[in-house]
């Protein structure tokens, strides 16, 4: 049996994210951010298909990119609070790392288990900054769902989509923790 680490349970007991809006400067520099997406990408990978990429987003993309969620809102028809959802979570942002699920051709390994492979990165990529002290948060919105604006502004090909967009930074305010689930409702051990 491996050695107990309790400061790492104790970690994944208390995590948590800290919402986008709040997150300021500094960020991780390229060396800082190097080993938090190499732990991302340490994911559980049935057939080891790699069927994710990441795409970093520094500040200066993100002019670009609320720009273009603005044209998008406009041939959507969104109306403005939409739009302004769509729009600011790249106008707040100073870096945010997007986890693009990339299905790869496969008879063994079926669509799903790579999409919760890439799902899998993101919450790796969350524990991961968190505990590299940074703030973090797993966002998507309708950009991420939107084909115009993931082909334009973020370069996916047709088979690829957004698993997330995770806003990392430094914290400013801490709010407190959301409520938790309650463990024993949500649990049936099954003995025989
Ligand atoms: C796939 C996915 C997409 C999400 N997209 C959004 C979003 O667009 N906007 C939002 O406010 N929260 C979104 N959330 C929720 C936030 O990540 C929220 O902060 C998170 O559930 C808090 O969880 P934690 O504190 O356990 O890390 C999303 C969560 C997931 C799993």
């Amino acid at each position: 049996m491996p050695a107990p680490k309790p400061e790492v349970l104790d970690f994944l007991l208390h995590r948590r994210s800290r919402p986008a809006k709040t997150l300021g400067l500094p960020v991780p520099s390229p060396d800082q951010l190097q080993p938090i997406l190499t732990a991302a990408l340490r994911t559980p990978d049935h057939g080891k298909l790699e069927p994710w990429r990441l795409i970093v987003l520094a500040r200066g993309a993100m002019g670009r990119l609320v720009r273009l969620a603005e044209t998008r809102a406009d041939a959507l028809g969104l109306d403005d609070e939409r739009r302004a959802k769509g729009r600011s979570q790249f106008e707040a942002s100073h870096l945010a790392v997007v986890v693009v699920a990339s299905p790869k051709p496969s008879d063994k390994v079926p669509a799903i288990e790579q999409t919760l492979s890439a799902g899998a990165a993101c919450l790796g990529l969350l524990n991961a900054a968190e505990a590299a002290g940074w703030g973090a948060n797993w966002l998507t919105g309708w950009p991420a769902h939107d084909r115009a604006f993931l082909r334009e502004g973020l370069g996916l090909e047709d088979h690829e989509f957004v698993a997330g967009i995770v806003h990392i930074g430094t914290e400013t305010i801490a709010p407190p923790d959301r409520p938790r689930p309650d463990v024993a409702s949500l649990v049936k051990w099954v003995s025989e």
